[in-house]
């Protein structure tokens, strides 16, 4: 057993773990990197950037399928399994060797490989070869798919997020199970290169879409495309000739059986702080065991260790373990003397078709009576109908008194960059007419935004003028 003294130790060489490794790294400290899984982050070998080289091929399927919409006839549709796997392989793997790459150039002396289980607050057991001590520590071991029980018999045709882009031709048919962010990119992506594919929600809300309007509206645009069974609840499945038979109660109370190669679980991710020890390290756990933490320092408790990415399971997203990865790796460095990082206005995007988008503040977190919204549907929006992408509904919220702008969900054409916008005005704490005397090209979207933008004034005005002559509070006016 070897012993070795660090003045910081990241748990996991993910995305959050490389940020806090650098951020450390930059005041001068002696750091080490523990990783027990492949380098190469869950990013690039099986998150963001395999699924959308899966989406990137399957909008290319979809626009040969659509181009007789505009006169274009281009023949009948081929699409080469092989060919789609090989490139989302290849592709991933190029993004993969350059964060390798980067790995590879810390000093090896600083890199150990293995699983670390804190056995106290200062000090981590790393498999049976290696005690780190370390006073200050970041946990950034990230998140694992869960797996209802129902699904755990199926062997290797239960599938996962991982498994999809290790496949080397597409297959017959999958079973999605879940209506969030993965099921809806990796079912619509799968549907439209040709699989035969089904996606069952146990609830009505897709991706956690949380205005009931925009949640309307994506019911209706993605089950006018994808076979789409919603309020459904897993009964059973199991194995039968080498597919799974499926058993489902559909929300009337019938029960059905389907046949299908794969069950693909997008049932959402749990962090991965199995076998780390928490116990051990006297910090205040929640109820799901995980340690409590500020989110602008990222310290748990008030000791040496810091928590950043998937496995504080607050914001899952790439931009925000990165972001808490930086915040803990430079609080782990300054500790005892930490201090608040910066945080940015919330943003997330799913990259479906249409995508679906939420910023700021959204429908769920809005405080009732406070705020306005306005709205545009994209069914009549000019660009929107020259591209034939006219579906969707955009929602921006602001703030009753003050004008500001508080926030969005929309689902719509290219709503990754409406959303950017909208969440650099809402970051920038604009009013709504601060938003609207900015310029708007023509013929664009964003003339979409302007309209919602529009809408929502009229709505924050006319409420301040019904009081304004409002009789009851002024009789005889
Ligand atoms: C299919 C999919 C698509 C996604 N698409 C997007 C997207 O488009 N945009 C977006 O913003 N986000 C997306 N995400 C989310 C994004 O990938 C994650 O938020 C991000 O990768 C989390 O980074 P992390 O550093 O927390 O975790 P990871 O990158 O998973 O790093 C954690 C590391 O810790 C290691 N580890 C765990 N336990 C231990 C231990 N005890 N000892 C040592 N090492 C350990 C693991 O092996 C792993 O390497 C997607 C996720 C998935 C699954
Ligand atoms: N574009 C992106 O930014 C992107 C893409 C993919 C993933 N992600 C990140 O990954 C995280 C995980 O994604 P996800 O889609 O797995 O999680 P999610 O939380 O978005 O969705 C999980 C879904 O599974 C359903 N579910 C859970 N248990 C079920 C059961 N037993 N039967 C039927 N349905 C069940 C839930 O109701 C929900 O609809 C997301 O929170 C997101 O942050 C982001």
């Amino acid at each position: 057993m070897k012993t070795l003294e660090f003045d910081v130790a990241v748990i996991g060489a993910g995305s959050a773990g490389l940020s806090a490794y650098r951020a450390a790294k930059a005041h001068g400290k002696n750091v080490v990197l523990i990783e027990s899984g492949p380098y190469g982050t869950t990013c690039a070998r099986v998150g963001c950037m395999p699924s959308k080289l899966l989406i990137a091929a399957a909008e290319a399927a979809h626009a040969v399928a659509e181009a007789a919409g505009f006169g274009v006839q281009a023949g009948a549709l081929r699409i080469d399994g092989k060919a789609v796997m090989q490139r989302v392989k290849s592709e991933r793997d190029r993004f993969v060797g350059f964060v390798v790459k980067g790995v590879e150039h810390i000093d090896a002396a600083e890199r150990l490989r293995g699983h670390a289980r804190f056995i106290a607050a200062d000090c981590l057991q790393i498999d049976d070869h290696t005690q780190v001590k370390a006073e200050r520590i970041v946990i950034a071991t990230g998140s694992s798919p869960q797996i209802p029980k129902e699904l755990r018999d199926l062997g290797k045709h239960l599938i996962v997020n991982d498994d999809v882009f290790a496949w080397d031709d597409l297959p017959e048919s999958v079973a999605v199970i879940g209506v969030g962010i993965i099921g809806l990119e990796l079912g619509q992506a799968l549907h439209r290169l040709g699989v035969r594919v089904a996606i069952f929600g146990r609830g009505g809300r897709l991706a956690q879409l949380s205005d009931e309007a925009i949640n309307q509206t994506a019911v209706d645009c993605f089950g006018a495309e994808l076979d789409l069974r919603l309020n459904t609840t897993l009964v059973g499945a199991k194995l039968v000739d080498k597919q799974v038979e499926l058993h489902t109660r559909s929300g009337d109370g019938n029960e059905h059986t389907e046949h299908f190669q794969y069950v693909l679980a997008a049932t959402g991710r749990t962090p991965n702080i199995a076998g780390l020890g928490l116990d051990a390290t006297g910090l205040q756990l929640n109820e799901h065991g995980l340690p409590l933490f500020d989110p602008l320092t990222m310290q748990c408790g008030h000791g040496g260790i810091f928590i950043a990415g998937d496995v504080d399971n607050d914001r899952p997203l790439l931009h925000e373990a990165t972001d808490e990865g930086r915040i803990a790796g430079d609080n782990a460095a300054r500790f005892p003397h930490v201090v608040q990082g910066l945080r940015r206005v919330g943003l997330g995007i799913a990259f479906t078709d249409p995508q679906i988008a939420t910023v700021g503040q959204t429908y769920r977190t809005l405080k009732k009576d406070h705020f306005q919204t306005g709205e545009v549907s994209f069914a009549d929006q000019g660009r929107s109908r020259v591209m034939r992408q006219n579906r969707g509904l955009l929602r921006v919220y602001g703030e009753r008194g003050s004008h500001r702008f508080l926030g969005a969900e929309m689902i719509g054409p290219r709503a990754e960059h409406l959303a950017h916008l909208l969440a650099w005005a809402c970051q920038n704490q604009m009013t709504v007419d601060q938003m609207l005397d900015m310029p708007f090209y023509h013929p664009v979207i964003e003339e979409g935004v302007r309209t919602a933008l529009r809408d929502l004034k009229e709505n924050l005005v006319k409420q301040v003028s019904e009081i304004e002559h409002c009789t009851d509070c002024t009789p005889g006016v």
